[in-house]
């Protein structure tokens, strides 16, 4: 492949702040070229989804197939898989083309909350993708949801789940304190040996829609240049607190993050 690659398995955002759409365009902001296989259609805007439908499994194997056998990519990043038979497509496929990482962020509900993941879905997700994962990116009700525990409110009960998390058996589990109620947006990494803190001041923003999707996307996108993960996720923080220091005042709701301020505002308007 002569650029780094990125394949987004995810849903497609009408508002175009999440999902595939916010995965193409921190791609292209990061210089990666992104294909892309449509799990499903949602109808959305930054009040909430309107409807949705899933795409059949057998159309979404096809996407990633014809992308896999002909083009090649760096790195699978998944989203929205909608439920058990499009997460194991995703896995046999991944396993088949010998990926080289894969990135999943567990998207199961909107911020709004609506459930994108079927509790099957949940659960072969835990079987079967994640022992196959380079970077996990959960967030707190995502971990809340996956351990069967309350959500954690501190940094010590985000270590003990980002353990639990890992036996998994993601190569890196980096847990989101974006719903943490403290000063700093702490995300917690830990590898199985040791953790690591990416902390960011909480910025003081409404336009937050597709945060997780954009911080994943970043993620996939270095790895494709080939970074180690913590130091993708290193970039990928910096290249999402840009987007939200400057969210766009779309819409009535809560608005999407600005993919281009990284480019424009570099690392200052990125992490501390
Ligand atoms: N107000 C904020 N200020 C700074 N960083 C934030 C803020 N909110 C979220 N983040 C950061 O954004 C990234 C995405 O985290 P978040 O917890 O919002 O994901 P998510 O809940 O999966 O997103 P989504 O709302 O798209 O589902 C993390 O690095 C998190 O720390
Ligand atoms: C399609 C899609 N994927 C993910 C999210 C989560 O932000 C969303 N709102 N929509």
């Amino acid at each position: 492949m002569p650029i780094p690659t990125v394949l987004s398995v995810a849903g497609s955002d009408s508002s175009g702040g999440a999902g595939i759409q916010a995965d193409i365009k921190t791609c292209q902001e990061l210089g990666v070229y992104a294909a892309t296989a449509i799990t499903a259609i949602t109808a959305q805007n930054t009040t909430g989804v309107q409807s949705w439908q899933g795409l059949d499994a057998s159309l979404v194997r096809d996407q990633i197939e014809a992308v896999l056998s002909d083009i090649g990519v760096h790195v699978i990043k998944t989203g929205m898989l909608v439920n058990a038979d499009i997460v194991t497509t995703v896995a046999e496929l991944a396993n088949t083309y010998r990926v080289a990482n894969i990135v999943v962020d567990p998207v199961m509900a909107s911020t709004s909350g609506t459930a994108l993941l079927s509790a099957e879905g949940q659960q072969v997700l835990v079987q079967k993708l994640l022992p196959l994962a380079t970077v996990f990116t959960p967030n707190l009700p995502e971990t809340a949801m996956l351990l069967n525990k309350p959500e954690c409110k501190t940094v010590a009960e985000m270590k003990a789940a980002a353990v639990q998390l890992h036996k998994m058996g993601p190569k890196l589990v980096i847990l989101k304190g974006g719903h943490l109620r403290q000063g700093e947006a702490i995300d917690l990494c830990y590898d199985g040996q040791a953790f690591f803190e990416l902390k960011a001041k909480r910025l003081d923003r409404k336009h937050t829609h597709g945060t997780g999707c954009t911080f994943a996307s970043a993620i996939a996108a270095e790895l494709a240049k080939g970074a180690k993960p913590i130091e993708a996720a290193k970039k990928a923080k910096a290249y999402v607190t840009a987007a939200i220091s400057e969210g766009i005042p779309l819409g009535a709701g809560i608005g999407p993050t600005d993919h281009a301020a990284y480019r424009r505002l570099g690392q200052e308007g990125g992490c501390n």
